[in-house]
């Protein structure tokens, strides 16, 4: 249960608030105050956690960067040891961590589960991949370069950058935690992390796993308590060497604000559904089902656009109205396909885009229902390009079709987006698949399925307003190093076996 047994530590029983975790400790805030988190299925106060201060930042800063210095000169074998303890007990305790999710962020309980399970996989398989990747470095020679003789010799190793903070977004807040954390520690940086408010107590129970498992005292911290309030000091403290954030827009400010640290930015995405007159309907239908709906739509990998040959729509439609009669509305706890939406606000901003496209005239596939956060799903048909809906991300389980003439006028929609997150294309045709994939400007293009992030070692990565850099195991890794060169000068030229 969560806030129970090996959780216990975490829960403060005398206020009924989760504690944040500072210096190998769990700790209550000096604010005295706390932040509630509302459970989207009953719209009531589920959690409280602690409202942390600046001054509390100040302090993890000061301590995370006292713990990397001692963590940089660890074996790399024995921080990946470390990891796989980590991953071992997050995937005994999924259970707790599984039931945080439901309640806090409405995941329906079989997903839930599997975040917590994935999340395992990826600690571990960070700990496999740092000892490659880490371990291996560049040897370079002099006389390569023109008017150089072979008299220095090059060596290149990756090094730490120091304290990386942290910022996941609701959806996945354990496993786009633990895709930051493991890279970070593996590669020898000490890691803070601020958890979304929705989601935060699923975050700190990831936290305590991590604990367990023996990490040293200040080497990973969580300090909770509202983006709008604490998130511009985090961002822009000057103990921060690297900021990973994954979320929405916040992250275009945030890459404005930043001091000059690298930064990980996976942001929104609009991805669209390329059908051509050759695609496998059935195929397609399935995708579209799985892609737009599943998590009721708030995946940044959710299909968000179908743009279909006009002459394979009226087929297409049908084919997906018939499945998305038989997705199953409800709450998370009933494993249904289609659970409440995050928040109530989140909830009015879809209703919106849908009112909008219904005085545009969209067709509506099925009726418009709403219950508190609970929206049914609901396809829009002739969406046009002057709706709303046609370009932003409801992040719900709303999905408009743009029928298309041709297919440069479905690449045309699809690049002239602000985002450039994945895309998909459905042909039998793979030498189109490739043409319309090359000319896609997207992070990703899937051929024949749908958007995905997964698997986690994947590089994912979005052009535009849909992120800076690249994620996945190697890529995260290697993000959160710098190189260094060490140059041996030599007395005299030294040819090998010259
Ligand atoms: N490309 C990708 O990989 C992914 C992108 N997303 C995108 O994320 C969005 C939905 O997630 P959501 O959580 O609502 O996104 P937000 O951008 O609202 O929040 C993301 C994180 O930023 C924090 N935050 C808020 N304000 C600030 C601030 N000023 N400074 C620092 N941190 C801040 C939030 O904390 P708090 O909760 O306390 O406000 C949260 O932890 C969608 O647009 C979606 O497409 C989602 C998943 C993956
Ligand atoms: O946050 C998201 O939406 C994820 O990064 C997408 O992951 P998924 O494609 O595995 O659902």
């Amino acid at each position: 249960m969560a806030g129970a047994g090996i959780f216990a530590e975490i829960y403060d029983e005398n206020t009924n608030v989760y504690k944040y975790y500072s210096d190998g400790a769990w700790n209550i805030s000096s604010s005295g105050k706390s932040v509630p988190i509302i459970n989207p299925t009953t719209r009531k106060t589920q959690y409280k956690v602690q409202a942390c201060t600046q001054e509390e930042v100040n302090k993890v800063m000061e301590s995370s960067k006292v713990a990397q210095k001692l963590w940089a000169k660890t074996p790399l074998w024995k921080r990946a040891e470390m990891l796989h303890k980590a991953a071992a007990i997050l995937k005994e305790h999924k259970a707790p961590i599984a039931e945080c999710l439901v309640k806090e962020i409405a995941k329906p309980a079989k997903d839930a589960v599997t975040e917590v399970v994935r999340s395992g996989d990826l600690v571990s398989y960070c700990g496999e991949e740092g000892v490659r990747i880490l371990g291996e470095g560049k040897f370079l020679t002099s006389d390569s370069f023109p008017g150089n003789e072979r008299s220095k010799y090059c060596l290149v190793s990756k090094v730490p950058l120091g304290v990386v903070l942290a910022i996941p977004p609701f959806n996945y807040p354990v496993n786009l935690a633990v895709s930051k954390i493991a890279p970070a520690l593996i590669a020898g940086n000490s890691l803070v992390l601020k958890p979304p408010t929705q989601g935060a107590v699923a975050a700190l129970h990831m936290v305590h796993c991590f604990h367990l498992a023996g990490f040293p005292k200040g080497l990973i911290s969580c300090i909770t308590g509202k983006g709008s309030e604490i998130g511009d000091f985090l961002t822009m403290h000057p103990g921060v060497n690297c900021i990973s954030f994954t979320g929405g827009d916040t992250g275009i400010a945030i890459s404005k604000k930043a001091g000059m640290v690298p930064l990980q930015m996976e942001l929104g995405g609009k991805d669209a559904c390329i059908v051509l007159e050759d695609a496998d309907l059935d195929l397609v239908a399935a995708n579209i089902i799985k892609g737009g709906f599943s998590y009721s739509g708030q995946r940044c990998t959710a299909v968000k656009v179908v743009l279909v040959m006009d002459s394979v729509a009226d087929a297409l439609v049908e084919k997906v109205n018939a499945k998305v009669s038989k997705l199953t509305v409800g709450p998370p706890e009933d494993n249904c396909d289609i659970t409440p939406v995050v928040s109530e606000s989140s909830a009015n901003f879809i209703e919106g885009l849908v009112m909008d496209a219904k005085q545009k005239g969209a067709t509506f596939c099925q009726e418009y229902k709403r219950d508190g956060n609970l929206i049914w799903p609901l396809l829009l048909d002739n969406v046009k390009p002057e709706m709303r809906i046609a370009w932003e991300e409801p992040f719900g389980p709303v999905l408009p079709v743009i029928r298309i003439n041709t297919v440069e006028q479905g690449i045309h929609h699809c690049n002239a987006s602000n985002f450039g997150l994945q895309g998909c294309v459905f042909t039998r045709d793979i030498n189109k698949a490739i043409l319309i994939g090359d000319a896609m400007e997207t992070g990703t293009v899937q051929i024949n399925s749908a958007p995905a992030r997964g698997p986690d070692h994947f590089p994912f990565q979005g052009l535009k307003d849909s992120g800076i850099g690249s994620q996945g195991v190697t890529n995260s890794i290697l993000m959160m190093t710098k190189i260094k060169s060490t140059v041996i000068n030599l007395p005299s030229p030294s040819y090998t076996m010259g």
